[in-house]
């Protein structure tokens, strides 16, 4: 469970990115964060694992407060929340298990880090994920040797390797097309359920976040203007987090590429 109490940022060149932001995310709930270029999403990401220090407001994952951590603590409770990434941040000439097994770095000892030697337990659960996200037979190719979303599932079974309570992912479908970045968020969906994980999904697509999240979360200027099931996401709702010019973009190039959806009943019609 992750839950954020009044969470305000303000950047040193005085942008206003977040005010006030409340809400929480219960255990195997995927939160589709939508809401116009510069409304704030990267940076409600990255105040939550810390990267961008909140200016005001508390944020808690379980019991323990991440608002204030610092240090040791604060590299601790990293390792509980795994990171997807739109650029997918593998390290290109290594395999794809040790990609996948850097998700334990945080955890082992400093020169096993060192020497990159995992415990057998640590081996064994890599395989295990590499074979959940459909790239078993993968585990020793490297990773500049994978497509687009062979990549991002490699990113994913490195998220999961570290035994997240909580993921978060910017992006994640940005640099892949249609189809794989339906296939990807099906699975973020798929092991967010079987792991009963929160997740955080900050996603320009609106048709891909309606189909795959629970919640939408509409972020504007910084301000939560919609928080809901993706059935209620009405065409009004939309207009009111991207103002109506962007809205009508948003679904001119969604029709573009031939997903076949109608907003405005919220039903979206499951592409393979
Ligand atoms: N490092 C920074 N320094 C100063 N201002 C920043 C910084 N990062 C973001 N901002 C500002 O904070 C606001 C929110 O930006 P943010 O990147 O969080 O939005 P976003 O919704 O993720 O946008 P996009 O979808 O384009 O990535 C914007 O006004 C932006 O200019």
């Amino acid at each position: 469970m992750l839950e954020l109490k009044a969470l305000s940022k303000t950047y040193k060149t005085g942008d206003r990115a977040l005010t006030d932001i409340s809400f929480s995310v219960p255990a195997g709930q995927v939160v589709g964060l939508i809401g116009p270029s510069g409304a704030g999403k990267s940076s409600l990401i990255r105040c939550i694992n810390r990267l961008v220090e909140p200016s005001s407001g508390r944020i808690y994952l379980g019991e323990t407060e991440l608002t204030k951590l610092s240090g040791r603590a604060l590299r601790q409770a990293r390792r509980r929340i795994g990171m997807i990434f739109q650029e997918y941040a593998l390290v290109e000439r290594l395999t794809v298990m040790e990609n996948v097994l850097s998700g334990r770095l945080g955890y082992v000892s400093g020169w096993r880090s060192f020497l990159r030697r995992y415990p057998q337990t640590d081996i064994d659960q890599a395989f295990g994920l590499l074979e959940r996200v459909g790239l078993g037979d993968h585990y020793n190719k490297r990773a500049d040797e994978l497509s687009g979303g062979q990549r991002q599932r490699v990113g994913i079974a490195r998220a999961l390797e570290q035994n997240p309570e909580l993921l978060l992912a910017d992006e994640p479908t940005a640099s892949l097309d249609p189809k794989t970045s339906r296939q990807i968020m099906r699975l973020i969906q798929g092991v967010c359920r079987e792991m009963n994980l929160p997740a955080i999904i900050n996603i320009h697509d609106v048709v891909l976040a309606q189909n795959f999240a629970d919640r939408i979360i509409g972020l504007r200027a910084g301000q939560v203007v919609f928080d809901g099931p993706p059935s209620a996401l009405s065409h009004k709702a939309l207009t009111c987090i991207y103002g109506a010019e962007d809205w009508d973009l948003v679904q001119q190039s969604s029709e573009s590429q031939n997903d076949e959806f109608l907003f405005s009943n919220a039903k979206v019609l499951e592409l393979t």
